[in-house]
């Protein structure tokens, strides 16, 4: 069974897929603990906090409550919400706290493409044809052989930066774990701050890479 924080249809904001209209599936857990996370409220995994589905998707705030879902009572949920967006964005929390291969698998046959937003720090079980962002977090838990074999599978990295340090690891980063050659490399800026929009555009222009905004949160969206 998946913990589900919460599904949702809105505009993929971040990254490559930056415009596309995508379902949500946000996983509970993360044991990472950026300190700047914008979903601090998918760490903690209490087992008081498990909600019948029904009220889970009935959420209107950002909580920790979550469901246990199968794959099939995740279909079952997309079918009643009458969804449009034939791509499944998996984030969380840390999504790969779980194995996706099933989920992955599934969506694909039924004619969804998918995208995993990870951040390295565990193993990656998705089907061949999920688009990997990866949001590598150095320094952080996890160990470096995933990091590294992350880095391998990543189609995408997206480099969460607020300062001139955070390019350096990268940096170094990919040079020690390399990426594949036609892996997309992003900077985005941490929430939104002026400077490190500013540090990101510089230093994207300097090495093309590109730029990703979180524009759901410029546009108020979810
Ligand atoms: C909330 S995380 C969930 C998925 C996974 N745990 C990860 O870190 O990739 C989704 C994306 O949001 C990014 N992110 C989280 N908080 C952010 C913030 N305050 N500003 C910019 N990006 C942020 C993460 O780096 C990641 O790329
Ligand atoms: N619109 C929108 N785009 C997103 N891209 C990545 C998100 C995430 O939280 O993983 C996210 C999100 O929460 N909302
Ligand atoms: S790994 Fe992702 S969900 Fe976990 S704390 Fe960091 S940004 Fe948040
Ligand atoms: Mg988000």
């Amino acid at each position: 069974m998946l913990k589900i924080n919460e599904i949702f249809e809105t505009i993929q904001g971040e990254g490559v897929f930056t415009g596309v209209p995508s379902i949500f599936v946000r996983l509970q857990g993360c044991p990472v603990g950026c300190p700047w996370c914008d979903t601090q409220h998918t760490w903690e995994v209490e087992d008081e906090n498990n909600i019948p589905v029904r009220d889970m998707m009935a959420k209107s705030t950002d909580t920790a409550m979550w469901s246990a879902m199968s794959v099939s009572d995740i279909f079952s949920t997309l079918e009643d919400c009458g969804y449009t967006a034939k791509h499944v964005v998996i984030t969380g929390g840390e999504p790969c706290m779980y194995d996706l291969n099933e989920l992955t698998t599934a969506l694909n046959q039924d004619g969804y493409s998918t995208q995993i937003e990870t951040s390295g720090t565990f193993p990656i079980q998705c089907s061949m044809a999920t688009w990997v962002t990866v949001s590598p977090k150095i320094n952080m838990p996890g160990g470096l052989e995933i990091l590294a074999s992350a880095m391998q599978r990543a189609n995408e990295i997206k480099h969460p930066i607020a300062m001139q340090k955070h390019i350096d690891e990268l940096e170094q980063l990919l040079a020690e774990k390399p990426a594949q050659p036609d892996t997309q490399i992003a900077l985005q800026p941490i929430s939104q701050k002026p400077r490190a929009t500013e540090l990101a555009i510089k230093t994207c222009i300097d090495r093309n890479w590109r730029l990703s905004l979180q524009t759901h949160k410029y546009l108020g969206i979810e």
